[in-house]
Formats: C-alpha cells, sequence, structure tokens
C-alpha cells in the first residue's frame, strides 16, 4: 500500500501494538511521524505507548480469544507484538487468515518461548549456543543441571528482562532456582531451559533489519546485564573483523529464517572460540535504545519503516553513545521522578522517563543516553546522569 489517509480517517493506515512498554511507545512515535494511525494494547492502563497512541485497550493478551475481538474491532493493516507474551497461536491463525503480523506470526509464535528458537538455532540452523536442556519438573531440573554441570542459568521458558532467571553455582541451589523460575515466568507454563554458564568476554546485540531493501546490520551494540537485566549499552562495540563477520552470519541465518519486514535484535556473547547466538527478539530490543543518540534513524524509525514496507538505502552512525537505566527498587503506586535539571546539566544527555503508573522492584523507569567523541567517554556520561535521577517513593 503506497498511499494512505491521515489517521482517524476512513483511508487511514492502521497498526495495532500489542505491548505498550518504553519500546513501544517510541515505536508508536515513529509510526505516526509517518502518519500511521495507531492503536496500543497491555495487560494494563496507562502504559506508556498507551499515553501516545490514538486510542488503547487493557486486555489479557495471553487469552486468544480476547486478542481476537480486538483485531476484528480494530481491522488493523498491521499486528505488531511488542512483547513475548502473547497467545502466538492465535496470531498464527489471524496470520493464515490474511492479516499481517510483524515481522511474521512464526517469529512471534517461535521466540515467545525459549524452547522454539532455541531449538530453531542450535537444532535447524546448527548455530553456536551454550549447550542446554529442558526441564519441567523439579526432579527433572536436577537431572538437567547434573548433565548440563554448575555454574549453570535457569530460566523460565516464557519470560523476559531477566524475570525467574538465576545462576545456579552448586547443587544446593536448585531448589530455590526453580522456585525463583516459577515466580518469575510469564505463562503458567511449569518448564525451564538450563544453559550451560558462558564465561564471555563481552555480549552484544546486532540489530539486523530485514526490508523491501534488504537485509541491513546496525553498528554493534555492547551492554552489560545484571540479574538477567540490561543496566548499560553503548555503540559501536569493538569488535574484529572476524567477530563481526561471525556475528552478521549469524544474524542473517536467524532472520532469514524468521523471515518477513521489521527490526531484531539478535543477542550474542563474544567468546574466546567465537560468537555464540543467546537469543533473538523479533521487535526493538531494550539495549537498542541506544540508538535515538547515535544514529540517523534509531531502531524505533528503522522498525517502522520497515514494516510499513518503505525503503532502507543507509543507516548512519553519527557519534559514539551510551544508556543507563534507572530502576525502581520497591513496589509502589505513588512516586515521583526527579533528578532531571542535574541529570541534563551533563552536555549531550537527554533522558526518556516512560511514565510507567506504578513501580516495581527492578522495573526500569526511565534511560539515560549521552553521545561522546568515543564509548568510554559517554558510558561514563550516561551512568553519572542516570545516577542523578531518583525515585521518590510515598509510604
Ligand atoms: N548461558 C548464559 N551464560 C552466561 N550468561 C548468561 C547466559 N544466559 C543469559 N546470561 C546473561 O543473562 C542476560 C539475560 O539473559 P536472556 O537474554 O536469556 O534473558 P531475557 O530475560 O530474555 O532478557 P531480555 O528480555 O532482556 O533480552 C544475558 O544478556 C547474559 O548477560
Ligand atoms: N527486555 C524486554 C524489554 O525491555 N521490554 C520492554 O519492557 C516492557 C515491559 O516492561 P514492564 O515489565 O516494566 O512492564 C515491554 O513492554 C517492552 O517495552
Ligand atoms: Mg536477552
Amino acid at each position: 500500500m503506497s498511499k494512505y489517509g491521515s489517521p482517524l480517517s476512513k483511508q487511514a493506515r492502521r497498526i495495532v501494538l500489542l505491548g505498550s512498554g518504553e519500546l513501544g511507545k517510541e515505536v508508536i512515535i515513529e509510526a505516526q511521524r509517518l502518519g500511521i494511525e495507531t492503536v496500543a494494547v497491555d495487560r494494563y492502563a496507562n502504559a506508556p505507548a498507551m499515553q501516545v497512541a490514538h486510542r488503547s485497550h487493557v486486555i489479557d493478551m495471553l487469552d486468544g480469544e480476547a486478542l481476537r475481538r480486538i483485531i476484528e474491532l480494530e481491522q488493523p493493516d498491521l499486528i505488531v507484538p511488542e512483547i513475548e507474551a502473547i497467545a502466538t497461536e492465535t496470531l498464527v491463525e489471524l496470520e493464515k487468515e490474511g492479516r499481517t503480523v510483524v515481522p511474521t506470526a512464526r517469529a512471534a509464535r517461535l521466540t515467545m518461548d525459549r524452547e522454539g528458537i532455541r531449538r530453531l538455532a542450535a537444532e535447524t540452523l546448527e548455530l553456536p549456543t551454550a549447550p542446554y536442556r529442558f526441564a519441567d519438573s523439579l526432579d527433572e531440573l536436577r537431572q538437567a543441571v547434573a548433565e548440563i554441570g554448575t555454574p549453570c542459568v535457569i530460566k523460565p521458558i516464557m519470560s523476559s528482562s531477566g524475570k525467574g532467571q538465576s545462576v545456579c553455582r552448586t547443587d544446593a541451589d536448585i531448589e530455590a532456582c526453580w522456585e525463583y523460575a516459577m515466580e518469575g515466568g510469564r505463562a503458567k507454563k511449569q518448564r525451564v531451559i538450563v544453559e550451560g554458564f558462558i564465561h564471555f568476554d563481552s555480549e552484544i546485540t546486532l540489530l539486523t533489519i530485514r526490508s523491501v531493501s534488504g537485509t541491513s546490520f546496525c553498528a554493534p551494540i555492547g551492554h552489560v546485564q545484571k540479574d538477567g537485566d540490561y543496566i548499560e549499552s553503548w555503540q559501536p562495540h569493538q569488535m574484529t573483523p572476524e567477530q563481526i563477520q561471525e556475528a552478521e552470519h549469524i544474524a542473517r541465518k536467524v532472520t532469514d529464517s524468521l523471515g518477513g519486514y521489521g527490526l531484531y535484535g539478535v543477542e550474542l556473547f563474544l567468546t574466546k572460540d567465537g560468537v555464540l547466538f543467546s537469543e533473538v527478539s523479533p521487535r526493538p530490543h531494550d539495549t537498542g535504545m541506544v540508538t535515538m543518540v547515535t544514529q540517523d534513524l534509531s531502531e524505533f524509525a528503522l522498525h517502522a519503516r520497515a514494516i510499513l514496507g518503505l525503503p532502507l538505502p543507509t543507516i548512519r552512525l553519527l557519534t559514539p553513545g551510551a544508556t543507563h537505566t534507572l530502576k525502581a527498587d520497591r513496589d509502589c503506586a505513588t512516586f515521583q521522578i526527579g533528578g532531571l535539571e542535574e541529570a541534563l546539566s551533563i552536555p549531550n544527555t537527554q533522558v526518556r522517563v516512560f511514565g510507567k503508573p506504578e513501580t516495581k522492584k527492578g522495573r526500569r523507569m526511565a534511560v539515560a543516553m549521552s553521545s561522546a567523541d568515543d564509548v568510554e567517554q559517554a558510558r561514563d556520561m550516561a551512568r553519572r546522569a542516570a545516577q542523578a535521577l531518583h525515585i521518590d517513593y510515598e509510604a
């Protein structure tokens, strides 16, 4: 479709975003810049993307019937998943009925659970990954840990941002890891993946875009994670030409297999023995927020262009840059975010306050982003900016 009417008109081109966090908020803003009508959906009211969308709906996105009702009501041109926890079987059905799911319903289904994407990458595509096993009970977990060895990493098969993820260092940790995974998983499924612990030198996200112009790569983004969730990211990450070649080879193989149009975040470990595939998001990536200060087109602008079928001749990295997150340390419904004056006194620095209605322990609430002549300076500035921000909780 090469022409369309204004938002809210009969000829409007409409997207429904499934998941409305900080990443979706930026996708909506970019889609609106292209004159698209936007509808945001999530499991709770006043989610970040809902605050900028034309309309919103609150539903349980794991409930296939509820999901179908929204799609039939809104009749979108594109269905745009923003989180993993969606009734992906319904997306597969909707796609069969002629709807377009971004990037594809199969990509959403395979990446919603760690088993689908891991088996595709390691077994079908034969890409290098950490050794892994799956377990459905505490007994099976003991067996899996015995086979993989300690230390190992235990994660619910459906979770993100490190929820329910822990490192099992000795056999004595197994039960606590199981309990933690059961509390942290997003779905009711009692299944976990056990992965051998990789002592990587560094880890990166390789943003890979499939568009009408073919496959494009952004400069690699380095990041540091704590408790399975990202704390800081920077771009570009220093890599050897061989590492870049291996990383792009893996990213191309995975994204070619998943198909469709859109931006993927391919997570990779850089080790002495080569590059390992970790996981992939068929959507903008949290560590990729850095592109809002480093590139001419951010990962959100790139995703919007690609999914709308628009060309993507070049991506320009304009400057090194970095991000650093602000996370809450407790659950609270009444709070204020402060410290912006101090944070924004740092040159070449920006802040995104997501506007989430409640804090939760470990929940990401804002991010600071800086650009500088080199990555080290940018990391230092973004860290200082994030540390200047604070959350004041009301008792
Ligand atoms: N096998 C492993 N060995 C060493 N570290 C690991 C392993 N698996 C995960 N990690 C660490 O935990 C982080 C989060 O893991 P992973 O990406 O699998 O979880 P996630 O919950 O899907 O995170 P997100 O949704 O933020 O991408 C990784 O970026 C890495 O730092
Ligand atoms: N690593 C994936 C990621 O960062 N996803 C982002 O976090 C939101 C959920 O946040 P919440 O759990 O604070 O509601 C998601 O909606 C997405 O924007
Ligand atoms: Mg990850």
